[in-house]
Formats: C-alpha cells, sequence, structure tokens
C-alpha cells in the first residue's frame, strides 16, 4: 500500500480517503506535507532498542546504523520483524526501549510528518478517482494550503512533479486514473509520489512485490538509478534475496526480531556470519556437512566428504559449508575410485584426502534440474546426506544415477561451529587470506 506518511496521516475530510495503511498511528498535528527537513549528515540509526506486541518481541535491535546516501536492503524471513523496524523509523511504532536517530538527531518522540521520511508500502493504494498528476502531487497540494506562506507555489509543485515524472517514465500517463494503469505503472506513480517531497530517507516495503518477474527486474533497476539520482539515504525491505543481493550498497540480514549480519551484500554472501545467514542468502542454498578431524588432525571427513585446509582445522567436530556454485565437478581422483563405485553402500563412498588444500565429495545425482543458464544437480551421498551443485550452461550434465566427484577450492570453504552455527575462524576464504587458492575457483 502507498502511504506517504505525512499526507495519508492527515485526517483531513476535504480530500478523500485512500484505502488506510496498515494500522496507522493517529493523525500528525505536524502541517501535513510540511517540506521535509534537509538530509541527515550522519545517516539513520534505526532503532536502539525494541518494540513488543503483547509478550512478543517483534524488534530486538540494540544499534543498527545505516550509514547517510547508502541503499540499505533490510532481508530475512517472513515474521523477522524487517517491516516493524521500518515502521518504527517511519514514526508509525513507537520503540518500547530506545532511540530512533536520524542523522544523530533523536527523532523518536518526533510525529511521521516531522521526520524528512517518506514510506511506501508493498501495494499501491493510489487515490482511485484521482489521475497520476493528481495522486502525485497530492501531498504537496495539502502543504501549499496548509501555510501559504512557507509551503511550494503551483510553480513549485508543477515544476517538482514534472521532473518526478520524467524521471519514472510517467509523463506520458499523467492524465490516466489508476485503474488505466498496469501494475508496474501503478508502482511507480505510488514512489513518485513518495519522492516527489525530496525525503531524505526514503523507507520502501517491499515495493516490488506485486510485480511480475519481468517488471520486477525493470523496477530493481530504476529503484537503483533512482537513488543514485537522488542521493538520498534508502531503506528497502524484502525477503527476496536476489534483491537483497542485487540491489543495495549495504545489506542488513535479520532473524528472530535481531540483526545478525550488516556489510556490503558481496561481503555478506562471502563470509557468513553464521549457518543462518549461509544457507537464507544463495540459491540453492550452502551445502553444510557435519565433519570431525581424523589422522593428524589436519583432515577433516564426514559422510562421502574430505577435507584438507590451510592451516590446523578445529579439533572438535564442525559444520563444513560450500556454496553449489563453488564446486567444481571433477574426474574421480584415481583409477581405483571408479565411477562404479556405490558410493551409497556405507562408508565405501568416503573419499580420500585431497592432496591438494580444498574439499572433495562423491555422491550420485539423484535431481537434476535445468535452470536455463545450468543445471543444479542434487546428489545423496553414504547414508543419505544430501548437497547440491551448480553446473554452468555448456558443462557436462550428469544423468540421474551417476557418480559426481566434486572438488571445492578451500578459498570457498567455510567453516562453522556445530552447536551455535557461527563461522569459524581462522576463516578460510577471508579477503587475502587465501588469494593463490581463490585462483583455483575460477572456472
Ligand atoms: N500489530 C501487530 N500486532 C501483533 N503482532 C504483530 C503486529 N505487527 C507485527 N506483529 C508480529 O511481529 C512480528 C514481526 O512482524 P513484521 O511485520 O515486522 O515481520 P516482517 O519481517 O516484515 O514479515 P513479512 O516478511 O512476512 O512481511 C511477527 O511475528 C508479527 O506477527
Amino acid at each position: 500500500m502507498t502511504h506517504i506518511v505525512e499526507t495519508t496521516t492527515s485526517g483531513r475530510d476535504d480530500v478523500p480517503a485512500p484505502i488506510p495503511p496498515p494500522a496507522p498511528r493517529p493523525a500528525a498535528p505536524t502541517p501535513p506535507g510540511a517540506a521535509p527537513p534537509p538530509p541527515p549528515p550522519g545517516g539513520l540509526t534505526p532503532p536502539r532498542g525494541g518494540k513488543r506486541y503483547g509478550t512478543h518481541l517483534a524488534l530486538d535491535v540494540p544499534r543498527l546504523d545505516i550509514p547517510a546516501g547508502s541503499f540499505t536492503v533490510v532481508v530475512g524471513p517472513s515474521g523477522c520483524g524487517k517491516s516493524t523496524g521500518l515502521r518504527v523509523v517511519a514514526g508509525l511504532e513507537r520503540p518500547d526501549e530506545g532511540q530512533v536517530l536520524l542523522g544523530g538527531v533523536d527523532v523518536t518522540g518526533l510525529e511521521p510528518g516531522q521526520r524528512g521520511v517518506a514510506l511506501v508500502f508493498q501495494d499501491f493504494a493510489l487515490y482511485p478517482h484521482m489521475t497520476v498528476e493528481r495522486n502525485i502531487d497530492f501531498g504537496l497540494r495539502l502543504a501549499a494550503r496548509h501555510d501559504r506562506r512557507s509551503g511550494p507555489s503551483r510553480a513549485e509543485i508543477s515544476t517538482r512533479v514534472a521532473e518526478v515524472c520524467a524521471m519514472l517514465g510517467l509523463s506520458d500517463l499523467r492524465r490516466r486514473l489508476p485503474r488505466q494503469l498496469s501494475g508496474g505503472e501503478r508502482q511507480r506513480v505510488g514512489l513518485a509520489r513518495a519522492i516527489v517531497r525530496r525525503p531524505a530517507v526514503l523507507l520502501l516495503d517491499e515495493p516490488l512485490s506485486s510485480l511480475d518477474a519481468q517488471l520486477r527486474q525493470r523496477a530493481r533497476a530504476e529503484l537503483v538509478r533512482l537513488h543514485r539520482e537522488l542521493g538520498n539515504t534508502a531503506v528497502l525491505v524484502t525477503h527476496d534475496q536476489l534483491e537483497a543481493l542485487s540491489m543495495g550498497t549495504n545489506l542488513v540480514v535479520m532473524n528472530h526480531g535481531r540483526v545478525v549480519q550488516t556489510g556490503p551484500p558481496e561481503a555478506v554472501y562471502r563470509y557468513p556470519a553464521d549457518t543462518f545467514v549461509a544457507t537464507f542468502l544463495g540459491s540453492p542454498p550452502m551445502n553444510l556437512h557435519a565433519v570431525a578431524p581424523t589422522g593428524d588432525g589436519r583432515v577433516l571427513a564426514g559422510q562421502g566428504l574430505a577435507a584438507r585446509l590451510p592451516g590446523t582445522p578445529p579439533p572438535e567436530p564442525v559444520l563444513l559449508g560450500w556454496r553449489p556454485a563453488d564446486g567444481v565437478v571433477c574426474a574421480p581422483p584415481d583409477a581405483t575410485a571408479g565411477d562404479d563405485a556405490d558410493v551409497t553402500a556405507g562408508g565405501n563412498g568416503d573419499p580420500e584426502a585431497p592432496a591438494e588444500p580444498g574439499a572433495l565429495l562423491r555422491g550420485v545425482a539423484d535431481v537434476v534440474e535445468f535452470t536455463g543458464d545450468g543445471t543444479v544437480v542434487t546428489c545423496v551421498g553414504p547414508e543419505g546426506g544430501q548437497w547440491a551443485v551448480s553446473i554452468r550452461g555448456g558443462d557436462h550434465v550428469p544423468a540421474v544415477g551417476d557418480v559426481l566427484w566434486v572438488r571445492v577450492p578451500a578459498a570457498r570453504v567455510h567453516l562453522f561451529d556445530a552447536d551455535g552455527g557461527r563461522r569459524l575462524g581462522p576463516r578460510t576464504g577471508e579477503p587475502g587470506a587465501d588469494d593463490a587458492d581463490r585462483g583455483i575457483s575460477k572456472r
């Protein structure tokens, strides 16, 4: 639902009511559409503290900094508190504990309209009887009517609406009604309504969820370009991990009301802080295997898997992870371990430790899925353990029942604590740690 905090909480009865946003707080006493404060110099710190619904702690965030000018994407499973966090920042919910800081300024006690924040919800509830143009300039006209001296002039409103329509490709649609627009066009009108106010902080709650795959792809690119052009701070909430990885400059991963990891998307993807992040980001998710040290302790072994890692592996059983795209299908390591070996029979399928650092796995192809630009093969190891490997288009595609040997370069092997799932150090694959070995993974 498109909801611009200042305008749709105005409570005025001389304008038709839009479909209400989800449970907004009562009308803000501040002038509707009042000029937002300038962009915060020091970024956004939303929030310090938490939000409870009854006894349920929906948000438990001691501190979260969102850099000024960043495009921050908040991702996490359904119900993890993403929207609650956004609504606390917008002022639609008050935190039970802690503060919300915008550019170092405590805005916890401020009404939504005083925060310089615009919030765009996932379904774009436009005023159905108003044209595109009227929907977009609605908030500015209210501001002008409310404050004739410092509100925007008619000429200024017209210029700003023309600018935003040009930016979002809506110039030819200005006279249309919402029902005469496609879903993607309505989505752009919803965005235009928010950005025409030039908010210091643009909050987007799953704004692309109602679009089909093609429109979604275009809208993703549009939002990224828009952020570059506006130079403001944008926070986008999604449960779509492709959006999370591709759109933002800063990624926040949440689970159970908490922030699990933040950082540039590639760093979070490459060096997940725990098994939750490791398996939540990436499709297919990261493979995880229970392994334990064997022999002189330098080799980790599990069902159908052996790994030799640089440095000394941990002395305890751990979880070894690798991404399906980081596995390389290879020839059997020697003639005696032929393709006929029954890898599903007891320990017979466990490979020897590889001579070079890295992991070696053996499994039987169980499911072969064509994905368009490649194939994902799900394999079964001894005693039924499953893992997946991605095969690029053009490479040999195995058939169901084939035996597969897969090598994973040491730089792409992740180790996690077997109990808590926390990433373990010394970490293989840290930036600069295994650069020589990292080259092996380039296929
Ligand atoms: N008004 C409310 N009253 C009671 N519980 C609520 C309310 N709003 C949210 N919750 C609960 O708080 C938790 C966090 O909800 P929230 O909407 O922030 O999750 P989310 O991560 O945005 O989920 P989704 O991706 O499904 O939209 C959920 O368990 C939800 O059921």
